[in-house]
């Protein structure tokens, strides 16, 4: 399970520019999508090999005017009881002011650890520039720059070494895939995991354990074993689960990095909403194989279901590479082929992809439509190996690959997802150039 850091502090005290950089990284293995907007508030990090999620609390105010607590306000009291680490950031520059220590009140009843960190300490001493800040009681502040990038590093080693390690990863072969149902609030998720789990398909069900907090509920259908992630503490009442918590963004953040497929639900009676977008866009990047499920077909005629057809391919159409599907959890409508659809996008997400195809693929896409031209020097493709699974990542060797621009990465991913009908998935590509392009000149 991702470890999730989340970010507080007053405002203006550099969270946004802190997130900006512990995200930096693990987008830039993303080609850009025209049309996905991230969400500034939620994203994944990498460090190393070790991946987190990371929220950024902006607008928290522990001291709600009027006692009145703002939905952004109730919103960052949910990140930080969902926390694994709290950075409290402070502003070496302005020093300790009394919202600081407000918020350092609040955070020390948080029973979860706490880095007090001063930011923007670029060019000061370090000693000097944290020394105030041990008056909030919150142990030895981390002098950082979030601008520059000066401390992130070891402030990230800092917060890693406290966590415990990460395990390692269950190997979804023998129980199927693991499934994530998400979606906001009232889509219908409750309902069509009880479609799904109807009970005498139900084989057993987990218990929450002791070192993971999501927990899996295994069902078959058709035969086949699925591995359902319960996202919102599923409890069984009678022949019905239900979900004890109410909707959360980390959680299901969690449950689309633990999944092999996510179901992405919408409500065919709503508009498409832009937390809609984030969950979609967060799913593809985290890589995850998609199957959308647009649900309450139902409820609407057949001008809503153009309209809303019209809506998915405009707003969402970054996700051109899952398949959708109109269906009725209530009446169970539609419930076998979107199942079916999540089989095949497994099957995809786990494909082997031989390298001479894939050279083959590549060289074919090379000759149809080269890359451009960069500073007199055309990059060279030479050739292609697959470097992981779920998302498929093909590796891509030549020279001077750094300088191919993203509308033709797109035109290579799309090139190998016809050619090995990897519906379903996203695709990461990778280049690796040969450091000296001069080396290696035919
Ligand atoms: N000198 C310096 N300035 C910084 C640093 N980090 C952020 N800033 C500046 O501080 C200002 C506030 O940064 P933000 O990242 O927007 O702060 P925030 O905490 O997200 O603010 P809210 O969104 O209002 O909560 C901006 O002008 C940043 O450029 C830093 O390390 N050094
Ligand atoms: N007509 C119709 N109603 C549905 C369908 N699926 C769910 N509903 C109704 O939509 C409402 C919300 O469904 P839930 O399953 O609780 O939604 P949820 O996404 O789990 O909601 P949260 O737990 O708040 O995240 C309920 O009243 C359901 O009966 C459907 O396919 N057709």
């Amino acid at each position: 399970m991702k470890p999730t850091i989340v970010l507080v502090g007053r405002p203006n005290v550099g969270k946004s520019t802190l997130f900006n950089r512990l995200t930096r990284s693990r987008d830039a293995l993303v080609a850009d999508q025209p049309g996905l907007t991230r969400d500034r508030h939620y994203g994944i990090g990498r460090m190393g090999d070790r991946d987190y999620l990371v929220v950024d609390t902006a607008g928290f105010d522990p001291v709600a005017k009027d006692g009145i607590m703002h939905e952004m306000a109730r919103q960052a009291e949910q990140a930080i009881a969902e926390a694994d680490v709290l950075l409290f950031l402070v502003d070496g520059r302005a020093g300790l002011t009394p919202h600081d220590e407000q918020i350092a009140t609040r955070l020390r009843r948080a029973d979860r650890p706490v880095f007090l960190v001063v930011n923007k300490g670029e060019g000061m001493n370090r000693a000097m520039a944290g020394a105030e800040f041990h008056a909030l009681g919150l142990g030895d502040p981390l002098v950082i720059s979030a601008a520059h990038g000066d401390g992130v590093r070891p402030l990230l080693d800092e917060i890693f070494d406290t966590l415990p390690p990460e395990g390692p990863e269950d190997e979804a072969t023998d129980h199927g895939p693991r499934v994530a149902i998400v979606g906001r609030p009232n889509v219908g998720k409750s309902t069509l995991i009880n479609t799904l789990l109807g009970e005498e398909r139900l084989i057993a069900f987990d218990m929450p354990g002791t070192t993971r907090d999501a927990i899996t509920v295994p069902f078959e259908r058709n035969g086949k074993q699925y591995a359902l992630i319960d996202t919102a503490g599923l409890r069984r009442r009678g022949k019905v689960f239900e979900a004890v918590e109410k909707f959360s963004v980390i959680k299901t953040l969690k449950a689309v990095e633990e999944a092999n497929v996510v179901v992405l639900v919408l409500d065919a009676s709503q508009d498409i909403s832009d937390q809609d977008a984030h969950i979609a866009g967060f799913v593809l990047d985290a890589g995850r194989a998609l199957v959308v499920a647009i649900n309450k077909w139902d409820t609407v005629d057949e001008y809503r279901r153009e309209r809303l057809k019209d809506a998915l391919a405009h707003k969402l159409h970054f996700l051109g590479f899952a398949r959708t599907h109109y269906i009725s959890a209530l009446k169970s409508q539609g419930i076998g082929g979107l199942l079916r659809s999540v089989d095949g996008a497994y099957a995809a997400a786990m494909a082997k992809l031989s390298t001479p195809r894939l050279t083959r693929t590549l060289q074919e896409a090379v000759t149809k439509q080269a890359p451009p031209r960069s500073g007199g020097f055309r990059p060279k493709m030479r050739y292609a190996h697959q470097g992981g699974s779920n998302p498929p990542v093909i590796v891509i060797h030549g020279t001077g690959l750094d300088k191919v621009p993203d509308s033709y990465t797109r035109y290579l991913s799309r090139t190998f997802m016809d050619a090995f009908r990897l519906q379903g998935t996203p695709l990461r590509i990778q280049f690796r150039s040969t450091s000296n392009p001069f080396a290696d000149k035919d």
